[in-house]
């Protein structure tokens, strides 16, 4: 095997004073407002368009379009009116039943599946040159000696077994066959074996032929992701036992987990979203259970030797062992983006007792996951606290049977909005809004807000982020939509998905959060009996979708999500030259990788956009990068912007105080009472773009510092933003305050209702894309600048 060597290897900006934190800020003094891009371009109506869907029966309202000529934006898919009435009307054909997904990524093995390649039906097509006196013809010609010959000939076997499974077939040249070609050939029926025998000629022909040929085993080997369970030894050393507590939404799933982590000696949480570690951060102390908190951006530790620690998925401490560790919303051990995180914390957390809570379509995976490493695994199943029901009919369009306690579900920051705008018009209510691209503590605070019968808020008007890490106390649940654009077109929302949001209605019991810790939960007397919870849609077009994926059970998950480790991708890049980009490297390793059936790859897409922005910035190491890969940048191209220049920071080894980063908007701070939603949303891309600072201010501490100053800033752009929102009010006969904005249409790709609560790599669509930070497997404890941080560190 040939082992290559290892590949280890601010401007000028004006300062204005912030009248809120006397801070010197950079930028330029009176900018003008961020113009959202594309909006008002796309705000034109299209008649034509309107009148389509009034004719199927589609508008029940005044909704605005666009002509479906602006399909594309920047190069990018935005979704149109034409696009959403083909959605919807194939959805109706469908009986409500969305398409299934399907992966266009062919797992690379399947090539030798499909062909039957085998070592052993290759030597058969193409004998072995002293095996048969036909091919020995063939050869005899090529007055090569037949030692060499008979080299060449197990490289070409190797190398032909090699291609097709890593899929890279394309690198090793012509000569090689190709999967297309034996297809061609296998339909004629005949000549395989001539045709590899010509492919052998022409390869015996070629020079360097000794180092492909090792190149490539080499890659299948660096690329070999087939036994994630051996990535953990220390934890294969601990005995285990896995509890399984699955069952719906709202059954005391995490009720129960979490009182066993209570009666531990120690423990760890590991939760899907900043908000929900927060939570029982702040749970748990207020029992006097030490608890420590560790997130992407944060850490409190209230005491060294706290016994319990709570953190995001991707931040669970895989060195310590412990007695009893929780890991929540198991099912998104499946997801195509962040499933790897629940894999790495599954397979590799030291604790004798793992508690997941999830849903039921994740037994029989978790029951294989459980035998591969040969723990135990106990399910514990669970029914629904209080009743669940689906209404008789939809809402038929009207606003006005909106209700106090009702919560509207939509998926666009636009169409949020619009229609708290309207609810407010039509029926006096008052609304509080939750998405994702709000910080956790705002949407937090709107919890409470709609929670509180005495705030002034009636109604919950939502995006998905909904779905996960709020107690709210919704009685009715009012799908707006069951279609959301995913970023390059409009699907119907997943069955799982719609169970998930719909199950929030009817909470058996609104429990702790932040401002209303309880010492002890089980001395609140239970309700006798738990209200009911109610769900229908808002137009009748949506309401056969919703009956439909609420009668059907979820389809189970059958695969666990990976990703490589830092030093496998590091071992990856030691196989090509230095000078080769980290962009080059994940996407070639990403098309290389190949695992057994109980696994996933997770998409590695955006890391290898992130990958390809920091190209050409000086003096970057391949760790470094990688690191910047997994921050939490999503696709705000502001934050993206930020993030290029901290970049620039750590390349050239000089001072990257947030202050001192150029570009960010700080002069949205400035605003006394913010009251658009233009506002809004530079205050969002501040936030995020604070929060990303901070994540990096712990992977970079020399680079990025003080961290002091940036957590008032981040307070004090909480706090605008929670002006911001509770400004954006519409009261009946009152005019609106801003333009009239689509429900259904997003516009403009940017303005997806994005989670930036979610510890994840940013890759996927709409209000769960935005992710508030990763840590590719294993890169925690590499941190690549000075400080180690002892609490986030990771085995292997
Ligand atoms: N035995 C109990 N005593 C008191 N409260 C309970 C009990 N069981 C559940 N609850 C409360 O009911 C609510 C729902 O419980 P929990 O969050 O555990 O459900 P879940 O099944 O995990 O739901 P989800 O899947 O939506 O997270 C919570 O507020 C929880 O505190």
């Amino acid at each position: 095997m040939l082992s290559s060597a290892l590949v280890t290897r601010p401007r000028g900006v004006q300062m204005n004073l912030c009248v809120f934190c006397s801070l010197r800020v950079p930028g330029v003094l009176g900018a003008s407002p961020l113009r959202i891009p594309g909006t008002t371009r796309f705000r034109g109506k299209s008649s034509r368009y309107k009148k389509v869907f009034e004719k199927k029966g589609l508008l029940s309202r005044g909704t605005d379009f666009r002509s479906s000529r602006d399909a594309t934006y920047n190069g990018r898919q935005v979704p149109t009116a034409e696009g959403l009435l083909q959605a919807r009307t194939a959805l109706q054909e469908r009986g409500g039943k969305p398409v299934e997904k399907k992966t266009d990524k062919l797992p690379a093995q399947d090539y030798r599946k499909i062909y039957a390649l085998t070592e052993q039906a290759l030597t058969k097509l193409i004998p072995p040159p002293a095996d048969s006196p036909k091919v020995q013809g063939w050869y005899t010609g090529n007055l090569m000696p037949p030692k060499e010959l008979r080299t060449r000939y197990l490289a070409f076997v190797d190398e032909v077994l090699a291609a097709f499974t890593v899929q890279d077939y394309t690198a090793t040249g012509n000569s090689l066959p190709t999967p297309d070609k034996i297809t061609t050939i296998y339909k004629e029926g005949k000549g395989l074996d001539n045709y590899f025998v010509n492919s052998f000629l022409q390869y015996i022909g070629q020079k360097d032929l000794g180092k492909k040929v090792i190149h490539m085993i080499n890659v299948e080997k660096a690329a070999d992701m087939r036994f994630p369970p051996e990535w953990y030894p220390m934890a294969r050393q601990v005995k285990r036992t896995w509890h399984l507590h699955v069952g719906p939404t709202n059954s005391g799933k995490t009720y129960n987990a979490l009182k066993r982590l209570e009666e531990a000696a120690d423990g760890i949480y590991a939760g899907p979203l900043r908000l929900l570690a927060h939570e029982i951060f702040e749970r748990m102390n207020a029992k006097g259970i030490p608890c420590n908190l560790v997130t992407g951006d944060d850490r409190r530790i209230v005491s060294e030797t706290a016994a319990v620690s709570s953190s995001t998925v991707e931040m669970v401490d895989l060195n310590r062992q412990v007695e009893v560790a929780v890991l929540d919303e198991i099912q998104m051990i499946g997801d195509e983006d962040r499933g790897w995180a629940w894999t790495q914390a599954l397979l590799g957390v030291r604790a004798k007792e793992v508690h997941m809570c999830g849903e039921e379509r994740t037994v029989d995976l978790i029951k294989k996951l459980a035998a591969s490493v040969g723990d135990e695994c106990i399910v514990h199943n669970y029914t629904r606290l209080g009743p669940l029901e689906v209404m008789k009919q939809s809402l038929g369009g009207d606003l006005t049977k909106i209700q106090k306690g009702d919560c509207v579900a939509t998926f666009s920051r636009k169409s949020i909005f619009a229609m708290k705008k309207e609810i407010e018009k039509v029926t006096g209510l008052r609304c509080a809004v939750i998405y994702g691209g709000l910080p956790p503590e705002t949407r937090s605070m709107q919890a409470r807000h709609f929670n509180d019968p005495e705030s002034g808020y009636d109604v919950l008007v939502a995006s998905d982020a909904v779905g996960m890490g709020l107690n709210l106390s919704i009685k009715r649940m009012i799908f707006e939509t069951t279609i959301k654009w995913n970023g390059s077109a409009y699907e119907a929302i997943s069955v799982p998905h719609i169970k998930q949001i719909a199950g929030r209605a009817g909470r058996y019991k609104v429990a702790v959060s932040k401002h209303n810790i309880q010492a002890d939960e089980t001395l609140t007397p239970l309700p006798a009996a738990p209200s009911i919870g109610f769900v229908t849609t808002l137009d009748e077009v949506d309401y056969q979708s919703l009956k439909y994926a609420m009668s059907v059970t979820s389809k189970p998950i059958l695969t666990a999500g990976i990703l490589p480790t830092s030093s496998q991708i590091q071992e990856f890049a030691s196989l090509y030259p230095p000078n080769r980009e980290l962009s080059f490297i994940l996407k070639t390793m990403d098309e290389a990788m190949r695992t057994t059936k109980l696994f996933h790859i997770c998409n590695l897409e955006q890391q290898v956009q992130t990958a390809k922005s920091l190209i050409g910035i000086p003096g970057l190491r391949i760790l470094e990068k990688l690191q910047f890969c997994m921050a939490p940048i999503g696709r705000d191209v502001k934050v993206q912007d930020a993030v290029t220049r901290m970049a620039e920071c750590v390349g050239s080894n000089t001072d990257g105080s947030f202050l001192k980063i150029p570009g960010v908007d700080l002069e949205v701070l400035d605003i006394d009472n913010p009251k658009t939603v233009a506002i809004l949303q530079r205050l969002e891309s501040l936030h995020k773009t604070i929060l990303v600072w901070l994540w990096l201010s712990w992977r970079f501490p020399a680079t990025f510092a003080p961290r002091e100053t940036v957590q008032e800033l981040k307070a004090i752009c909480e706090e605008k933003i929670d002006i911001a929102l509770s400004n954006v009010r519409f009261e009946r006969g009152k005019k609106p305050a801003f333009e009239r904005v689509t429900f259904h249409d997003t516009m403009d790709p940017e303005e997806n209702a994005e989670n930036t609560d979610i510890e994840e790599p940013p890759t996927g669509h709409g209000d769960e894309d935005e992710f508030e930070g990763t840590v590719l497997p294993h890169l925690s404890d590499k941190l690549v600048d000075s400080e180690r941080l002892n609490q986030v560190a990771v085995s292997n």
